[in-house]
């Protein structure tokens, strides 16, 4: 359990309009459901009756939740939890674009959060003033990208693109760009270095066919970040000693007035803003001239729709059975809360979702990793579980033995789609490529959640493993934009329903601290002067082989 006093830290004041956790009649109930909880194992627990009613549906995609240990009676609970914890209200305040990004009475970002302006560029705009005047700068990014694009179509200059990032800057676009390799434009090609490892930008510049027509994109909402710093310095390097002249190849995304924001070192400069957090920037400028490169404007585009059609869900279906991405986040509190499940593993049945898992890793851990409410008090409750997983079917050869007869039970949600991206199947023995993929995704949800007894504990599945499927028609770009909106806001909500602030990650700032203080008796010992051994510092320092 979390404490809720640390040592050597105050416990704050109260004065919170939102009850305790504990005080809040729907928790009470749903610790008294839990102590009985759906028992997935039993015989005919999951009927036909049943996946046909627990299931969801919207912007192409469906939830089937039937093998989540849930009745009836355990998801009105949840939805009293939605609302006495003010879901929609604080939804609302995020997508009107209110200063919730801050902790009470704290020194905190004090931002707004308005990622869903970047895509609330078609129909019925939301006119709360702050977004909308979000929207009307993404609008001006969008129209100069458009035109970016066309002229780079035209003059055909460049096939490669090296985007140069990390964070949000790097996972977020990178995992929509491999996602969406059926959909690739001929003969562009786009590269990632994010790793101040010397070795990613060395592997990632050896295999680019030809440096006089590759572009450098480099990303950072701070303009600071000391890995991209070093990795565009370190790249600028290489087109010189090529012989070419780095202003000619080099453009850059950045917040605008940060230290990147300098027209002059670039090409052309795209912005993001202060109210886009790192995590929740694929679809502005961060992921925009990345994919519109690689995959043509017209799909960013739909991306951007899939995107904004999810948002639209969200905010304006206010019956949980029907708002895909509150009945998710309910879902996973019910694990994480009152089942007391620590990790949650995301297992897409497509090699298309290579990173998208990593990128699920950024967005959930670093939103809702959190120790402290809205007010600045310690919780007393779990907060964001750990987030992990690989493409299906490679995972059940790997690390599905522990899912089944581990000793802790990992919920599970798979992903997967009827129809194959690339359309290049085979009908092998009566079946193609693809049901294969599927039958394995259908056979290992249910048997994690109704198991299978024997007299031999060896051949023993206990069931009652809870998980849900998310399915698609097609992982294309528009289904795939609703599905990274899904995720963001199941994030929210489950921040929401915690009290916690998701969009802030002070729990970063230690390390890079410590790093750059090793930094400084690296630069000593570069310059022959000599570090104390008398710190822990220098003395990990001097541990090096
Ligand atoms: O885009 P940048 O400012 O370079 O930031 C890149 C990343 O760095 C930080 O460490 C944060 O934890 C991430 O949220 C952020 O996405």
């Amino acid at each position: 359990a979390v404490p809720t006093t640390m040592p050597g830290l105050m416990r704050l004041k109260g004065g919170s309009s939102m009850p305790t956790w504990s005080d809040n009649p729907a928790v009470i109930k749903l610790r008294e459901i839990a102590k009985n909880p759906y028992d997935l194992s039993a015989k005919d627990a999951i009927s036909p009756a049943r996946i046909n009613m627990m299931q969801a549906s919207a912007c192409g995609l469906k939830l089937l939740y039937g093998t989540e240990r849930v009745d009836e009676a355990t998801i009105d609970a949840l939805a009293n939890l939605a609302k006495e914890r003010d879901v929609f209200g604080k939804m609302k305040a995020m997508m009107d674009g209110e200063v919730i990004n801050k902790i009470e009475s704290y020194e905190s970002e004090n931002r707004k959060v308005l990622h869903t302006a970047m895509r609330d560029v078609f129909d019925k705009r939301n006119e709360a003033p702050a977004a909308k005047e979000a929207s009307d700068l993404e609008m001006a990014e969008l129209s100069k990208l458009k035109d970016w694009c066309n002229k780079l179509d035209k003059e055909k200059t460049f096939t490669d693109l090296v985007l140069i990032g990390i964070g949000g800057s790097d996972l977020g676009p990178r995992a929509l760009y491999l996602a969406l390799q059926g959909y690739k434009k001929d003969n562009r090609r786009v590269h990632f270095v994010s790793n101040v490892d010397p070795d990613d930008a060395a592997m990632v510049l050896k295999g680019i066919p030809d440096l006089s027509k590759t572009l450098v994109l480099v990303c950072s909402k701070s303009g600071g970040t000391l890995e991209t710093l070093t990795n565009e310095q370190l790249v600028r390097d290489f087109f010189v000693k090529k012989g070419l002249d780095p202003k000619k190849h080099f453009a850059c995304v950045t917040g605008k007035g940060s230290p990147m924001d300098n027209p002059a070192e670039y090409l052309i400069s795209f912005y993001m803003f202060d109210y886009i957090g790192g995590r929740y920037s694929a679809t502005s400028m961060v992921g925009g001239p990345m994919l519109a490169f690689g995959l043509g404007y017209q799909n960013y585009e739909m991306i951007l729709k899939g995107a904004h059609d999810m948002d639209r869900n969200a905010i304006s279906e206010k019956d949980v059975r029907k708002n895909l991405p509150l009945l998710l986040a309910l879902l996973g509190v019910w694990n994480r809360n009152f089942l007391g499940h620590q990790t949650l593993a995301v297992l897409p049945y497509s090699q298309a979702l290579v990173r998208f898992t990593a990128h699920l890793q950024q967005l959930d851990m670093e939103s809702n990793g959190k120790h402290i409410d809205r007010e600045g008090r310690f919780v007393d409750y779990a907060t964001g579980p750990i987030i992990w997983g690989e493409p299906g079917t490679n995972g059940q050869h790997s690390f599905y033995q522990l899912i089944h007869q581990g000793t802790d039970v990992v919920p599970c949600e798979f992903v997967g789609f009827t129809n194959s991206q690339f359309g290049m199947d085979l009908d092998v023995k009566g079946t193609t490529s693809q049901q294969k993929l599927n039958s394995n995704l259908l056979a290992q949800s249910l048997a994690m959640a109704q198991g299978h007894i024997t007299s031999n504990p060896n051949k023993c599945f206990d069931g009652n493993r809870p998980n849900c499927i998310i399915l698609g028609k097609k992982l294309d770009p528009y289904t795939l934009g609703a599905l990274l909106s899904l995720y963001e806001h199941k994030v929210a909500f489950q921040g929401f329903l915690w009290d916690i602030n998701s969009f802030d990650q002070e729990g970063v700032q230690l390390g890079k601290v410590l790093a750059n203080q090793f930094l400084d008796i690296y630069q000593k010992v570069n310059k022959g002067e000599s570090v104390p051994a008398t710190d822990n510092l220098s003395a990990l320092v001097q541990q090096m082989p």
